[in-house]
């Protein structure tokens, strides 16, 4: 099946991010993929206007924990958006599916909470080669696919909430 390049789009179709707000939570599971997600987040919502001082990243320890993450984000930021960046990979185990599920889920429950964008940027893969092929390899950067997704769900929101 033919995987789409996380970092292609059109770049005239995404707002100014200058005047938003943001937080990412890394998971440090597998960092040296999620830290590859987080640079290229930061470096594409920065290069769409987003300022230095505008985006706050916190790291949590695994993948299950970004859920809590987000939510002490939302209760405690005046961020516009969330993006939750981690990197799940099969086990020997059903462990994979159960982390899986439940930061899924907790990422859904959250934008509905909080009335909030919450990115779901966790690459859930059968090994470390199809991970790294998506944080800024062949397949692009996850980090990139979410900072794009962040950006255009803020101006969704602020557009709608001021009647336009
Ligand atoms: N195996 C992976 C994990 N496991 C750790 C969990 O995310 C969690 O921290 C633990 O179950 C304690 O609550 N996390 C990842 O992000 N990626 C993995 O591949
Ligand atoms: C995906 C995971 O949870 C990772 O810890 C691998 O666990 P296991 O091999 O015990 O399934």
């Amino acid at each position: 099946m033919a995987t789409k390049d996380l970092s292609a789009y059109d770049m005239e179709k995404v707002p100014s991010a200058e005047n938003m707000k943001f937080g990412i939570v890394v998971s440090e599971w597998n960092y040296e993929v999620t830290g590859a997600l987080a640079r290229g987040a930061v470096d594409t919502l920065k290069k769409h206007g987003a300022k230095d001082e505008h985006i706050v990243v916190k790291h949590v320890p695994g993948s299950f924990e970004l859920t809590l993450g987000g939510q002490l984000f939302a209760e405690n930021t005046d961020v516009d958006a969330i993006l939750l960046l981690g990197c799940v990979i099969q086990g020997e185990t059903r462990h994979f599916d159960f982390i899986c599920q439940g930061v899924a889920q907790g990422a859904t429950h959250l934008n509905m909470k909080f009335n909030l964008p919450v990115i779901f940027g966790v690459l859930t893969t059968d090994n470390q080669q199809q991970a790294l092929d998506r944080a800024g390899g062949k397949h692009g950067n996850k980090g990139d696919e979410a900072a794009i997704t962040a950006i255009k769900m803020v101006a969704l929101q602020q557009g709608l909430e001021n009647g336009e």
